[in-house]
Parts: structure tokens; sequence; C-alpha cells
């Protein structure tokens, strides 16, 4: 019997078939310049994405190893995680972390329902696309091609960057190919290269403040549902980048207050007025989108009723005024608590010697030796009591380990997983050791948080404060003071001593014992308690007072002065039961 030879096909210029050991599950999507794929690894089944770049010329290898060196070097909590990547024959295969569908998506399905997107979910999805650019502005990286099929929800919920096809690092200049050059219908203003004929391009396309305008128009779309640049040309969309107007749109979508104030900061058409990432982050205006209006942000909304054009000097010159004016009160605050503590001292010694006079010396003795006996007694039982009873659970259980941070400037920390390190202080001419703040990107506003560090290394005493704030603060300025450097924030200093920048407390020496290096810190906030509280614990004792009535939204940080100090992050959790806090722990108002 002769077998029948099957027809030989076609030759394909690329097989679209996973490489070993991934097996093909099914399409998920179509880019410009490959393909996107789900498959599941053999023996673990565990699914992945793949992203099929063909590699037919010198040009595309070139093109592929960038995008594949670019994502792999910068992993963040917002940048989709990357796996490994397979040289082919003919192509390039990238194995992704298996997201759970794109921005595009979810903004199709809403506006197919005719609906408009929750706040809270523009918020959220919004400052993780800020702090995933804002790291990558910090590393001297632009993402070059900001739009909502390139932001991947994760199976986490967590929106993260995904095609790093686009990203350059400054300095480098990008073709005049369009194709290669993010989306025309995200293309900033001044990409757009008057020569006298509509539809030609600039030279170099991406930038920090194109990645802004991006950013400005993506949270345009999410807010009002539908997308303000339109054309089905080049040309056209030319046309209409050229002739957009922010405060038009804002006028006829009923855009008032500090969102207005947002928008135009972002879709400024002059890039030099862009506000950056960095100081987006640093002032937390992206809150604004939950609303509601404060009265800065009707001061501003009338300004710019009468002047329809935003003055950022003046914008600046205000904050800078509100931040002297903290930093004067925060000042003030220290020095009284300075005097205090001074005073207190001199009383205690006073009553110290007269007891000294009155006693018998033996008979001192035999009780102090009596007091130290009974004192050891009742730590033994309070370790006893306090032996943590929870089960922890991470909050960010896809990506163990890996947080993100708010920084007061990026510039002063490095980090390298979840250690923080303190790299440089500030304004050196002043020969002073700044202080400079860093949180995690959370907000809390309930559940019981365990947030445990590791204090690695102290560049001298006193140099680290570790608390938290009302998360109402702006993320706090470089500056002179330890403590979280602004009112309504309390933290453990290196001291021991627990700061308040409360309008009810002074700041309590001796609260711990000084802290050395190795020496692990927990943090427990209970913001379902009534009161919220706050406690301490170092190497697993606890403090002797807690703090009750602390704000019900807060940020968890740390400020840093000195250079070379590091902090590990070691558990971050909830819990799914607070510590029972000992009777004899005093309580302290906020
Ligand atoms: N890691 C991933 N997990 C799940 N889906 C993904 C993943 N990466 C990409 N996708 C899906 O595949 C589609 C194609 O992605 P790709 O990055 O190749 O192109 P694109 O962003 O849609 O288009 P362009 O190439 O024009 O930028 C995306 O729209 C997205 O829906």
């Amino acid at each position: 019997m002769t077998s029948v030879q099957p027809k030989p096909k076609a030759k394909k210029r690329f097989e679209v078939k996973a490489p070993e050991p991934y097996k093909f599950i099914r399409t998920l999507g179509q880019g410009r310049f490959g393909s996107v794929h789900e498959v599941s690894k053999t023996p673990s089944e565990k699914h992945f994405a793949i992203k099929i770049l063909p590699c037919l010329s010198e040009s595309d290898f070139e093109k592929n190893e960038h995008e594949i060196s670019k994502l792999s070097k910068n992993q963040h909590r917002n940048v989709v995680g990357f796996v490994e990547a397979i040289e082919g024959d003919a192509a390039h295969y990238v194995v992704l972390e298996l997201c759970s569908h794109s921005l595009h998506d979810e903004l199709c399905e809403t506006q197919k329902l005719d609906g408009k997107m929750d706040v809270v979910r523009v918020y959220r999805v919004m400052r993780d696309v800020l702090d995933g650019i804002a790291f990558l502005h910090s590393r001297g990286e632009i993402y070059g091609d900001l739009k909502g099929s390139n932001i991947l929800i994760g199976k986490d919920g967590i929106a993260k960057l995904g095609d790093f096809g686009g990203v350059v690092g400054t300095g480098t200049m990008k073709t005049s190919n369009s194709a290669e050059c993010g989306t025309m219908q995200f293309w900033a203003p001044e990409f757009f290269k008057q020569t006298g004929k509509t539809g030609k391009t600039g030279s170099s396309i991406g930038s920090f403040a194109g990645d802004m305008w991006a950013f400005g128009q993506l949270l345009l779309e999410m807010l009002t549902s539908r997308s303000w640049i339109v054309g089905g040309s080049s040309v056209e969309i030319e046309k209409s980048v050229l002739g957009f107007d922010i405060g038009s749109i804002c006028s006829k979508e009923g855009i008032v207050g500090e969102v207005q104030i947002l928008l135009s900061l972002l879709l400024s058409k002059n890039p030099s007025q862009r506000i950056s990432s960095a100081e987006l982050v640093r002032t937390n205006r992206l809150q604004s989108v939950l609303g509601p209006e404060t009265p800065l942000s009707r001061f501003f909304a009338e300004e710019l009723e009468s002047a329809r054009s935003i003055d950022m000097a003046k914008i600046e010159s205000l904050e800078n005024e509100l931040q002297k004016e903290r930093q004067e009160r925060s000042k003030k605050h220290e020095a009284l608590i300075k005097e205090q503590n001074e005073h207190k001292k001199t009383q205690q010694l006073l009553h110290k010697k007269e007891q000294a006079h009155q006693s018998d010396k033996n008979q001192s003795q035999v009780l102090e030796t009596e007091l130290s006996a009974a004192q050891e007694k009742s730590q033994n039982q309070k370790n006893t009591t306090e032996q943590p009873r929870y089960v922890p659970q991470l909050l960010h259980p896809t990506t163990p380990g890996l947080y993100s941070f708010v920084f007061t400037d990026p510039s002063h920390f490095s980090v390298n997983s979840n250690e923080i390190i303190r790299t440089e202080v500030g304004n050196k001419k002043r020969r002073k050791q700044l202080c400079s703040s860093v949180f995690l990107a959370d907000v809390f506003t309930n559940g019981v948080i365990s947030v445990e560090v590791t204090l690695l290394s102290l560049n001298y005493k006193g140099d680290l404060s570790f608390g938290l704030m009302d998360s109402n603060n702006l993320i706090p300025e470089v500056g002179d003071n330890l403590g979280l450097l602004v009112e309504n924030s309390i933290g453990l200093s290196t001291r021991g001593t627990l700061w308040f920048n409360t309008p009810s407390s002074d700041s309590l020496e001796g609260c711990h014992p000084e802290l050395k290096e190795g020496d692990c810190v927990r943090m427990e906030v209970n913001l379902d308690s009534t009161p919220r509280k706050v406690h301490f614990f170092v190497n697993g004792k606890a403090g002797k007072v807690y703090v009750s009535g602390i704000p019900s939204s807060v940020r968890i940080g740390f400020s840093v002065a000195g250079e070379g100090t590091s902090i590990r992050i070691d558990t971050f959790s909830r819990l799914s039961r607070p510590t029972p806090i000992s009777e004899e722990m005093e309580e302290i108002e906020w």
C-alpha cells in the first residue's frame, strides 16, 4: 500500500506555535508587530502569555532585542511581568505574565453600555499607570506608546504597562516612521511638525512630556467615556490634535475644579507647561478625580473662570507658600516639644534627688532587686500574651515581595526589590542631613494592616522614623525635621521616641529601646476598630503606649535622614484579627 504524502503547505513566514516547554492554548490579540497567545507550561500547567515577534531581518532582530531588554530591565509592580525570552529561527518568543484584559477592552465595554467608568476605578487604574510611568521616568526612560491597549489589567487587578516596543532612554532618537512611534491618536501636538503640508511628522517622537499628554488623553477618555481625538487618516488625526482645546471640552462635559486643573496641566499644548510624572505623584493631584472639592480647588476654579488659562507661576508660588507655612508650623512644634522635654527632665532629676535623700540606701537596694524581679516576671507574662495569633495574607499575592513606593524625591533613594536605600541627602551645601520620605503606594482605609521592616543599616542615631500620616496630606518635601515631616503624622524614630505631629499629643521618649541595625520593627494599624489604633513592636515586643483615634485613611512610610541608611520590607499583610493590646499599655490620643 502506498501512503498518500500530504501536499506540502506553503511555507509560513514564521510559525504561530509555542516553543518547548509551552503549549499553545488560544490567541489573545494581534498588534502591529506581533501576536500574543495564551500558553501553558509543562509540567506545571501554569498559564502565561507569549508574544511572538517576527525576526526576519537584522532590523527586526535589533528592534526585538531592544523591546526585550527594556522590559526585562524595568520590572516593577506596574509593568507586565517578564518571564523569559526564547530566540527561535524566525521569531523571538517573549513569555509574559498572563493578564486578564486590557484597559482598551474595559473602555469599549463601558462605551457599549453607554455608561461612565466609576471614578474609583478611574483613580485606581490611573494611579497604577502613573506609578509605572513615574518609575520609568525616574530611570530616564520614556514609555512612548501609552494607550488603552497597552495597559493590561493583571489577574491581581493591578494595571500594568505592557508592550515595551516604544520605550527609549533619553537622548535616543526615534525614527520618523509613524508605525514605530506610538499611536498617532495619543501623539502630543509638538510631535506634528508642520512643514507646510499636513500629515508630515517630526523626526523625534517620544518625550517625558509626550507621555504625560498621552496620560492626560487616557484620563480624559476614562472620565468622559469617549475619545476626543478623531479621524480615520493621519491628516484628520493631526487636525484633531492641533485643534484640541481642553478648556472647551471641560465646559462641554461639566468638568470643573481640581479635575479641570489636573486635565489642563496634563493636556497643555505647551510641553514645558505640562506637569511631570514626579510632580503628579508628589502632589497627589490625581486624587482629585475622587472629589470632593477643597477650598483650594474652588479658588483655582474661580481663577480659571476669569483667566481661562493656567498661570503656572501662581500655582507654584501658592504651593510653595503652603509648604513654607507647614514647615514653619512643624519647626515651632518641634521647638515646643524640645522645651517641654527639657523641663520634664529637670523635674525628674529634682524628684530623684529628693527621694535619694529620704530613703535608706540599703532598703532602696532591696527594693530595686524586688522591682527588677517583678518587672522581669511581668515582661515574660506580656511576651506570652503578645505572641501574634494571626494568619498573614499578602496584599499583592501574585507578586509577593514586590511593592511600589511614592517618594518625596525618587532621586534620593534606590530600590532593590524590597530594600530601600537612601542614596542622597539633598542639599549638601547646608552640611546638614536633610530628611526625605518614602511611602508605600497604597492608601489604607480599612482592615488590620501589618508592615514589618528590618533596619539593615543606620547612618547615625535617630536617622529614621517609621510610621503613618493622614493620606489627605501631600507627600512631604525634603526637610530638616524627622518625624514624617508633616502635620497629622506619627512615627517611631530609631531613638525609640514616638513622634507625634498631631493636634493633641507631644512626642514621647523611651517608648522603645534605642533601635540598632538588624532590629525588626512591626507596625500594626487597626482601621476597623473604634477608635482606630496603631501600635509598634520591636523584635516582637510591644511598646509602652499605643495610639488611638488615627485618621480614617492613612499612608504608611518612612522619613530617612542618613545617607546610606537602608531598610527592608519583610512583610506587608492584612491580618485576619488584631494582636490584643495589653492592659498595661497606655493609650495616647492622636
Ligand atoms: N501579557 C498579556 N496578557 C494578556 N493579554 C495580552 C498580554 N499582552 C498583550 N495582550 C493582548 O494582546 C493584544 C496585542 O498586544 P500587542 O502589545 O502586541 O499590541 P497592541 O498594543 O494591541 O497594538 P500595537 O502593536 O499597535 O501597540 C493586546 O491588545 C492585549 O489585549
